[in-house]
């Protein structure tokens, strides 16, 4: 699958809080002295919701997110309260700058495997051994050496700016690390994870002002509480093995179609011979491409994952006959598009000979699968969705009867 900017479009809403706290940062000198301590419990009382939700829903790295945030978060409350500089809230201030973004990252790059399960003991033990590292250093070493330590992490790029220039990088580095993640993961979670490291990063640089980390803690639960919900909601919506919308999405938009629409449906040819010959695995690895195709139908066609090796495309608003230039570009480009085969005999020796022969696929490893389309609208004779539904799934019949690899109406 082609690599696309299109992940970075799951920044908007965490990069949504992130404007709404730099205006609540704003907006600090109005709040009454009573709420205060409030504010002060606000992150807690996010990061519990999250935790919450994260076990809930067995996702180990929002909830090893949430934890690692509100130990960094009670760190700052219980040990920062006073001038960093004081050696220990240096001591501590300088690890915890060092320390966040790199578990931050951490997070982002391993993949999701479900919290309590031996696979969740990784992510839930960062936060532990964090800090464990940094109060075992703060009693091992001399008040010379810790000083060392934070002289070494003194030089600031300029006065005001309270963050180091070595923990400004290593946000940067983070940060762009979390983007990379995002791009190729596509996932909620690591668009949650750069914004948590922008939010971390804004509160440690900005740390001589009040409230600071109040505010942008309690932004940063907020922004995984989002992309929990989110991912979840992709979890029931998204079908796993091609990434479409599925089945439930599809019951759902039909319900709210307007006076006119068309529905195609599609199915890949043979696909049952396809399984046989050449296993179920590959046969996989071709529903996804052929999704993938689906995909990129255009004339605002909205595809999904119908069920097995069939595909729907919904039309909101449009009559049939323009949508059939649309659906036959689909069809056209599955037919011509040259499936490589890495099967136990022709799969490369070594990596070297894999390097040299990609791209050139041979006669031999190569297949391709065709599709079948048929395709209905709303008319006054067949008013509602199952019944439009109902005329697309014979229309597809017929084009099978037809010979295959064609669209019938
Ligand atoms: N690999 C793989 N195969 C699937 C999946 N879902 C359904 N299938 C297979 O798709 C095949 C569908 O076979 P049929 O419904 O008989 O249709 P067909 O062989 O494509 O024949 P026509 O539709 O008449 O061209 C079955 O062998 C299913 O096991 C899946 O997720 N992965």
């Amino acid at each position: 699958m082609p690599l696309t900017l299109k992940p970075l479009l799951r920044l908007t809403l965490p990069l949504l809080v992130l404007a709404l706290s730099f205006y609540a940062l704003g907006k600090t000198p109005l709040i009454n002295s009573n709420y205060l301590e409030l504010l002060g419990l606000l992150p807690y009382m996010i990061f519990a919701v999250v935790l919450g939700l994260a076990h809930y829903f067995n996702r180990s790295r929002f909830f090893s997110a949430a934890l690692l945030l509100t130990t960094a978060y009670w760190l700052i409350q219980s040990h920062l309260q006073t001038s960093l500089t004081e050696l220990y809230p240096l001591y501590f201030y300088t690890a915890l700058s060092l320390l966040l973004p790199l578990g931050l990252l951490f997070l982002a790059v391993l993949p999701e495997r479900g919290l309590w399960n031996m696979h969740g003991i990784l992510p839930l033990s960062i936060t532990p051994l964090l800090v464990l590292m940094t109060y075992t250093a703060s009693l091992q070493y001399s008040q010379q050496q810790l000083s060392d330590f934070t002289g070494f992490f003194a030089i600031k790029p300029y006065s005001g700016y309270v963050l180091s220039i070595y923990a400004s990088l290593g946000f940067l580095v983070s940060l762009l690390l979390a983007l990379v993640m995002l791009l190729i993961r596509n996932n909620e979670a690591e668009a949650s994870f750069c914004a948590c490291i922008i939010l971390a990063y804004v509160t440690l640089a900005g740390f001589d002002q009040p409230l600071i980390s109040s505010i942008l803690f309690s932004a940063c639960g907020l922004t995984l509480a989002i992309g929990l919900l989110r991912n979840s909601f992709e979890m029931a919506y998204r079908d796993d093995l091609t990434g479409l919308l599925g089945r439930r999405a599809f019951n759902e938009k039909i319900r709210g179609l307007g006076k006119q629409y068309s529905i195609a449906m599609m199915d890949v040819d043979h696909f049952k011979k396809f399984n046989d010959t050449h296993g179920h695995d590959v046969g996989d690895d071709v529903l996804k491409i052929v999704a993938n195709h689906i995909a990129q139908v255009t004339g605002g066609g909205i595809p999904y994952r119908y069920g097995g090796e069939e595909f729907c495309v919904i039309f909101p608003g449009k009559k049939m006959k323009p949508c059939v230039p649309h659906l036959e570009a689909v069809r056209e480009a599955i037919a011509d598009y040259s499936i490589s085969l890495r099967d136990k005999t022709t799969r490369p020796k070594n990596s070297k000979e894999g390097v040299t022969q990609r791209g050139k696929p041979t006669k031999k490893n190569t297949v391709s699968v065709t599709i079948s389309i048929g395709v209905a609208e709303k008319t006054e004779h067949q008013t509602n969705p199952e019944q439009v539904l109902k005329a697309a799934d014979k229309a597809l019949y017929r084009a099978k009867q037809n010979g295959r690899n064609c669209l019938a109406r």
